[in-house]
């Protein structure tokens, strides 16, 4: 099996080729911040590679009350969160709007079979849909209207659906791992903990080489 993990910078690239020890079926790339830089890279590599799984992975921003800060969550669903329009009743995503998918799923086997080696190695592991926004969000009233809006909201970072649309396009199946770094809501860098979550990410990529 060929895998491309796509990141979104160089230290989360850098903790995920530590936990894979060099494992010659894996291809660690960092695609850049955002959605449409992940969505840019993940074509290209696409393009030149032959591969069997593409994998986003890194930090994110976990929903309160669905993954604490430390903990590893593996993508249910790949959702752009902000990809469509405010209507009068609210936010309609360009689904509902009927221009397009809002939308990736996940290869949903090999998502239950992760998140189980994952708990097997007793990481802290959660499942559910994981967002993908270009702005990352500062307040409660906007986490709040997130989790609302969208049923089991449990991540938010900001490349997963880049990523996805790209293994969609390209028919090949995704998943979307992300380790905790903070809380979403207001903006406190103080209280993120990028560190520890690139640990995480370290130890999540080394038994994500023996499961996979
Ligand atoms: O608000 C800030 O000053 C700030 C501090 C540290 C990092 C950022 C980012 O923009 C990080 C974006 C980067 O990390 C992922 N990520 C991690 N946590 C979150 C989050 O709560 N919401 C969205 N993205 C997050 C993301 O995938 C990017 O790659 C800002």
């Amino acid at each position: 099996m060929r895998i491309l993990v796509m990141t979104a910078v160089a230290a989360e690239q850098d903790a995920v080729l530590r936990g894979i020890n060099n494992d010659p079926r894996f291809d660690v790339v960092a695609g850049g911040v955002g959605p449409v830089a992940a969505a840019i890279s993940t074509t290209k590599v696409i393009a030149k590679g032959e591969y069997d799984l593409v994998i986003s992975a890194g930090i994110g921003g976990g929903f309160i009350g669905r993954a604490d800060v430390g903990s590893i969550v593996v993508a249910t669903d790949i959702i752009a969160a902000d990809l469509g329009a405010q209507t009068t009743e609210g936010f309609a995503s360009i689904e509902q709007l009927g221009f397009g998918i809002s939308r990736v799923p996940v290869d949903q086997e090999l998502a239950t079979k992760v998140a189980d080696a994952f708990q097997k190695a007793e990481l802290s592991t959660f499942t559910g849909p994981v967002l993908t926004l270009s702005t990352v969000t500062g307040s409660f009233e906007t986490a709040e209207d997130l989790a609302l809006r969208v049923e089991g909201a449990t991540v938010e970072a900001m490349e997963g659906f880049g990523v996805a649309l790209a293994a969609h396009d390209a028919k090949l199946p995704v998943l979307e791992i992300r380790t905790i770094s903070n809380p979403v809501g207001p903006r406190d860098k103080s209280s993120w903990k990028i560190k520890e979550a690139l640990q995480q990410l370290e130890k999540a990529s080394s038994v994500l080489a023996e499961v996979l």
